[in-house]
């Protein structure tokens, strides 16, 4: 049994069933009739075994008639980690899948984000993105904005409204717009990136981060790049991206930057690979990227849904998680349809086994390691695993509520299933209708609380 040093008046809620989660260890570890307590911070203050609830009630002073029951279909599981996902796209997500990448960004994306200096179509957007992406479980939510700093600062006060763990940035862009007004020079992009960092960190809303947000390399002078790698480092900021997505982008960014030795290298050279960087994709690095990324400690956002849908590449994780780089799961909205790190999960392991029909020696990802990108995977990828992504205790308790037999959802139980095949069958199958509650640092934040 661990515990955490707490008083014995701290508890908020204890819950008893099935806890699944990931360990550096364990892709999957399961514990049965498990005993969970969540302090009055929402941290987790114990978890031990139900047989222990005797003593347990004792030592952290709750009484046992307090402790919440899980039904035999249901578990708790780590809440997901959405590494990767373009905010103002939710508004056409679903639609606009015929193009691959550099054109799709001139005929969709940047007319629609254009849009958003109007702060009322900002905040229908960013108010329905926040609720789906709860409601699909996603605790934690690394978002690219636009380059309206108002209307960025907005998404990170919906996302503290509704409780959503988040990274909000702001898009920096000062060159190769196809759309007029749609980019910024490049000192308006560094005063108001300056501005966005500081008006949010102001709000000091407990769950709400901002991170410096270059679009990409050919959406950015080399000078701008290097001022955001500089406020990034002198500040102690996150870092997001999209890096070597498709074949096509990575032969114009070697026409951009003629002397550089890798699409990796320019980010380095203007200080933007820390450990606290995440790029999206990386479909197309090579292995010396690899290790470059694996020194530096930045990490990959893999985004199966995009790369299909985009026709862009297929990443091979296998690899990345052989070089010892740090990966988690993206939904990359718009470039991907879904919304839900569920979809994520399953595309995931198509793309795997896509890698294994095309070459058997290929070992093909299992499950249990897909569910630790989309959790424990996700929180290391965004540098905030000291505060969530398993069940650990002295973090957060950013969790899901899942019952595998919720009535009117997809998925049909036959018989008893253990665990491990309860879990399987919800990746597999299931929706929100399963997701009967979500938890955000220890605050039931689905179902919605009346306003
Ligand atoms: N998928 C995707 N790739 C990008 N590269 C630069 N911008 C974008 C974007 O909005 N979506
Ligand atoms: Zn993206």
């Amino acid at each position: 049994m661990k515990t955490s040093k707490k008083s014995v008046t701290d508890i908020r809620f204890v819950c008893r069933g099935t806890f699944v989660h990931s360990t550096a260890e364990e892709a999957l570890q399961i514990l049965e009739d498990a005993l969970l307590g969540v302090d009055s911070k929402g941290k987790i203050a114990f978890i031990g075994e139900g047989t222990d609830l005797q003593r347990l009630s004792e030592s952290f002073g709750f009484s046992s008639s307090a402790v919440t029951q899980l039904g035999q279909h249901e578990f708790f599981m780590p809440g997901m980690i959405d590494t990767h996902i373009h905010a103002p796209q939710y508004s056409y997500t679903g639609t606009a899948l015929d193009m691959p990448l550099l054109q799709w960004l001139n005929t969709y994306t940047f007319p629609v984000e254009s849009r958003f200096q109007d702060l009322e179509f900002a905040k229908k957007v960013y108010t329905q993105v926040v609720k789906r992406t709860l409601r699909n479980g996603t605790t934690t939510a690394c978002y690219f904005a636009t380059i309206h700093t108002d209307a960025s600062l907005l998404l990170g006060q919906i996302a503290n409204d509704f409780g959503q763990r988040a990274l909000v940035g702001k898009v920096c862009m000062d060159r190769n717009d196809s759309v007029k007004h749609y980019k910024e020079s490049s000192e308006e992009s560094q005063e108001e990136t300056y501005r966005f960092i500081k008006e949010l960190l102001n709000k000091k809303y407990p769950l709400v981060k901002p991170v410096v947000t270059p679009r990409f390399a050919p959406s950015c002078t080399e000078a701008l790049l290097a001022k955001l790698g500089e406020m990034a480092k002198n500040n102690k900021l996150h870092i997001q991206s999209h890096i070597s997505e498709n074949l096509e982008e990575v032969e114009w960014v070697k026409e951009l930057f003629p002397n550089s030795e890798s699409y990796t290298d320019i980010y380095h050279k203007c200080n933007l690979l820390t450990d606290k960087t995440i790029m999206a994709h990386g479909c197309h690095l090579s292995d010396e990227e690899l290790v470059l990324f694996r020194k530096t400690g930045a990490a990959l956002s893999h985004c199966p849904n995009s790369n299909i849908s985009l026709c862009s590449g297929v990443l091979n994780v296998r690899n990345v998680l052989n070089h010892k780089v740090k990966l988690g799961l993206g939904t990359d909205v718009a470039g991907g349809y879904s919304p839900s790190i569920l979809d994520a999960v399953r595309r995931a392991l198509d793309s795997s086994k896509v890698l294994t029909i095309q070459d058997p020696e290929h070992k093909t990802l299992s499950f249990e390691e897909v569910f630790r990108l989309a959790t424990l995977g996700g929180s290391q990828a965004l540098s905030l695993d000291e505060r969530t992504g398993n069940f650990q205790v002295g973090k957060d308790f950013d969790a899901l509520r899942v019952n595998v037999a919720a009535p009117g959802g997809p998925i049909d139980l036959i018989q008893n299933e253990k665990p491990q095949i309860l879990l399987e069958k919800f990746l597999n199958l299931g929706d929100d209708r399963n997701i009967v509650e979500v938890f955000v640092a220890g605050k039931k934040v689905v179902p919605f609380s009346e306003p």
